[in-house]
């Protein structure tokens, strides 16, 4: 198997579902995993609510300051809301990017007395009531929009049911039972409306990051290109648009639960200078309360159930990961 990759390799969804092309497709699927962390899904039956959902993230954004800030992120404690240009910062630099977060609909509200971690798996209602410490702040979650909140349901109920079919396709490929990971699977997962505006030539769209606490990202990019990968010579390699197609890479909780040996990749969004790029990420989420122990244990078990190499065995015990840090896990 090579040790790294010059392009991001191109995988097709309605070939993992005929039987007579499935295991050509998942052996695709595995060398995706295993050296690049990244790569093009075709053919998911998503490009209509895709194409519908990116014609109307112009007038999104193009809503007036005030209808924006009222759902600000600031007053949301699960980090949903809007975001503004520039106030956001990857790898020490400014990123040039304006984004709206939202959450899988129907997560119960914190309440006062449960763990703090829940919070990060708040309600995403239109407007809802927090109440804490006798304070108590309007959280709007949706911009004031006809049509906004609909449209990201059915977007997320969507692409939510398209990346648990593709984790266990994940699953089958590592030749592991297909049910390995459904368990991991968090109550919250994240879709963002992403807008990048034309600025000078190399700024910084979202800086060299891997995507941090959950699963695998479900990413739609226009055609305005900007996203790269690194691979491990160090050379950023152009993840330029497919139409129609979905970008998915290993977040770093997936990282953890297999020990290391499926590994998150390093990207980043080089700013536009021409058009506006638009980009809608999905983030599968992963299970908050997972114990270390529980973390250790599934590693332990995929680690040994994978068949590769010596080599990355050893990697997959020696690679830190920030997932395993005792920020983000909670212990026993
Ligand atoms: O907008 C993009 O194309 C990529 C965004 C990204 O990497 C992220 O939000 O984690
Ligand atoms: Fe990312």
């Amino acid at each position: 198997m090579a040790e790294t990759f010059s392009s991001v390799p191109v995988v097709d969804f309605a070939r993992l579902h005929d039987p007579v092309t499935k295991n050509e497709e998942l052996g695709k699927l595995r060398d995706a995993i295993f050296v690049v962390g990244f790569l093009y899904v075709t053919n998911t039956g998503l490009e209509g609510i895709i194409k519908r959902t990116h014609e109307r993230l112009p007038e999104l954004f193009a809503l007036s300051p005030e209808v924006k800030e009222d759902c600000n992120m600031i007053n949301s404690p699960s980090f949903l809301g809007y975001t503004r240009l520039g106030a956001e910062t990857t790898a020490a630099k400014t990123d040039l990017r304006e984004q709206f977060d939202f959450g899988t609909p129907g997560v119960k509200p914190w309440m006062e007395g449960d763990p703090f971690w829940q919070m990060l798996e708040g309600p995403n209602q239109a407007s809802l009531c927090w109440e804490s410490q006798n304070t108590s702040i309007n959280v709007l979650q949706y911009p004031d929009h006809a049509g906004a909140k609909p449209l990201v349901e059915e977007y997320i109920t969507n692409i939510d049911s398209l990346a648990q079919t593709f984790v266990r396709l994940v699953a089958e490929c590592l030749s592991l039972p297909v049910d390995t990971f459904d368990g991991f699977k968090g109550n919250m997962s994240r879709l963002k409306f992403v807008k990048y505006p034309p600025a000078a030539q190399d700024s910084q769209g979202v800086g060299p990051h891997k995507d941090s606490a959950g699963l695998f990202t479900f990413l739609s990019q226009d055609d305005a290109g900007g996203l790269q990968v690194l691979n491990k010579n160090g050379q950023w390699i152009d993840v330029s648009p497919i139409q129609g197609s979905l970008v998915v890479n290993i977040q770093q909780g997936f990282e953890a639960i297999t020990g290391g040996i499926c590994a998150a990749t390093t990207h980043r969004v080089i700013a536009p200078t021409t058009k506006t790029r638009y980009s809608i990420p999905f983030f599968l989420g992963v299970r908050l309360d997972l114990t270390l122990d529980q973390l250790k244990e599934s590693a332990a078990h995929v680690v040994q159930r994978i068949p590769t190499t010596d080599d990355k065995k050893k990697r997959a015990v020696d690679v830190p990961s920030e997932f395993l840090s005792p920020l983000s896990v909670k212990r026993t």
